[in-house]
């Protein structure tokens, strides 16, 4: 009885405690967002606010970054705009963006809560979404194979990959059958990156990603911007966990597949100090990096590498993809500049069919600026956001602690002081001698979480622009072909651009 009493009492002080706990975390919580609310007030707000909801029936009626851009030129260098509760400040200037993304970087991090939220089933603690010592290691371990090494292979896998799609495209050839190119780009891309990393053949690629991590993308999609389809566990929903699970096993069971091959048995136990196959891809270079630092493949390492790999896929695959096709659709719609980058693509691609060097195609100066013209006026990342993890000045405001802040690149690329006629498509600002004021072009962000796969989709974009626009002539199938997907990101054309091709 006694020991019972005694039970009861530590079970009752339990419960008060936890209790006590929860009401001084809500208690904080509270504090720090009347604090916020109240410190925010002094920045502008954009117009278009209605009472409880703030700007979001605004956002829900109109493309939000367009939104954001306008109100951003309208109201000022530092704006707010609130979404229900949420507070979100949206800058634009260069020094404001490097503030952010280079000079006070330490004091910002990744909005995982938000933007970011329904895509974390592939990101997880992968580098795009990573934190602190565990981002630090990662990034120094994947920087060299993803800036240097690749690139010697990226060439060649490219080419394979726009011969692969040339040999599709023969077969449209006075058909009068139009192609969807948008498409076709998104899975010559996944192949890309697939066989990069993974070594993986394209028809595997063909086979694996349309089956499960294209749909996971599509629901993912369909959350950020509805996002109680999280709660609803209908038939969409369970296909989405299963194909989740699906995808993980798939890249798990390769990658202790990978690890048994290089170094012995799958916990490492038995492993060599160095593997006796030279590393054939960047999967291997990584696994080099884990036996020489840590020595040993366990699930956790099997579990960041699994997030590593989506990460790759999710951040590679759809940006290439989508500045590949509004690239060759700015081409069609401007003939002098397809007539020099067809110059380029003749002088740069061997006339026996050979492999062309990695040297010829980085020379390709203005098909180079054409790619980053595309990314410019189509800012295909139109926004990137941050959370401050302590107070800091923003312009003259006062920034409180936990603020989400957006950060417009779409903005930047547009503004008429920086950019004059920005809706004008002109490689020539990016050739020559002109130099490009710092952070004025940021379809890459800068600082040290700048795009690790800059280097590789540049010159992806390179071999497959050039190598199709050697070969044929192509002409939009109607003039919806130019529309952008309005609500997706990154920004990709509305009808997945249908191309005739001679
Ligand atoms: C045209 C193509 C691409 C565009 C426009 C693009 C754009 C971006 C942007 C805007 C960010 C910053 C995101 C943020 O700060 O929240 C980023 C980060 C990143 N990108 Fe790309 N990207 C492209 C291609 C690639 C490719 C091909 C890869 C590699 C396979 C890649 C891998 C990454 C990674 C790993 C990060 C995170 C870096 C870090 O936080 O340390 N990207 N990219």
């Amino acid at each position: 009885m006694g020991t019972m009493g005694m039970d009861l009492k530590l079970a009752a002080e339990i419960v008060l405690g936890l209790v006590l706990f929860l009401a001084v975390l809500s208690a904080k919580g509270i504090v720090a967002l009347v604090r916020r609310k109240l410190m925010l007030r002094k920045v502008p707000s954009a117009p278009e606010s209605v009472p409880l909801l703030g700007h979001a029936l605004t956002l829900m009626n109109n493309v939000p970054w367009d939104k954001f851009c306008e109100w951003k030129s309208r109201c000022g260098p530092v704006v707010r705009v609130s979404i229900m509760h949420k507070d979100l400040v949206l800058v634009d200037d260069p020094a404001l963006l490097k503030h952010v993304f280079q000079s006070k970087s330490q004091r910002y991090c990744k909005d995982v809560d938000f933007s970011y939220y329904p895509f974390m089933c592939l990101l997880g603690t992968g580098l795009v979404t990573a934190e602190g010592k565990l981002w630090r290691r990662q990034r120094s371990m994947v920087s060299v194979h993803f800036r240097v090494e690749i690139l010697d292979e990226i060439v060649g896998i490219s080419m394979k990959g726009a011969m692969r799609l040339a040999k599709k495209l023969d077969g449209f050839k006075g058909t009068g059958k139009p192609v969807a190119l948008a498409e076709e780009f998104r899975h010559l891309t996944l192949q890309v990156i697939g066989e990069a990393i993974l070594s993986m053949p394209h028809e595997e690629a063909d086979r694996v990603f349309p089956l499960l991590y294209l749909p996971i993308m599509e629901e993912a999609n369909k959350r950020s911007l509805r996002p109680w389809r999280e709660y609803i566990p209908n038939r969409e929903w369970f296909g989405h966990k299963r194909r989740i699970a699906q995808l993980d096993a798939y890249i798990k069971d390769l990658l202790r597949d990978r690890w048994s091959r290089r170094y012995g048995d799958a916990n490492g136990a038995e492993a060599p100090v160095q593997s006796k196959i030279p590393a054939g891809d960047i999967i291997d270079k990584i696994m080099d990096d884990v036996q020489k630092y840590q020595g040993t493949f366990n699930s956790q390492v099997e579990e960041q590498l699994c997030y590593e790999i989506k990460t790759f896929m999710l951040a590679g695959h759809e940006t290439s993809a989508a500045m590949l096709s509004w690239a060759l659709y700015e081409l069609t719609q401007n003939p002098e500049c397809m007539e020099k980058v067809r110059a380029e693509a003749l002088a740069a691609f061997p006339e026996d069919g050979s492999m062309p060097t990695k040297d010829a195609m980085s020379g390709m100066d203005y098909t180079y600026a054409v790619l980053k013209e595309a990314l410019r006026k189509y800012s295909i990342v139109p926004v990137v956001t941050r959370i401050n993890k302590e107070d800091d000045v923003l312009g003259d405001y006062m920034i409180p602690k936990g603020t989400t802040i957006g950060l417009l690149l779409q903005s930047v690329h547009h503004r008429e002081d920086i950019w004059p006629d920005p809706n004008e498509f002109r490689p020539e600002r990016f050739m020559g001698s002109k130099e490009v004021a710092p952070y004025t072009f940021l379809p890459f962000i800068d600082g040290p979480r700048n795009c690790l796969g800059q280097h590789l989709a540049l010159l992806e974009g390179r071999v497959i622009l050039a190598y199709l626009v050697k070969t044929f002539k192509f002409t939009p199938f109607t003039d919806k072909e130019g529309e952008k997907a309005a609500l997706v990101v990154p920004i990709a054309p509305l009808t997945h651009m249908r191309m005739l091709v001679e």
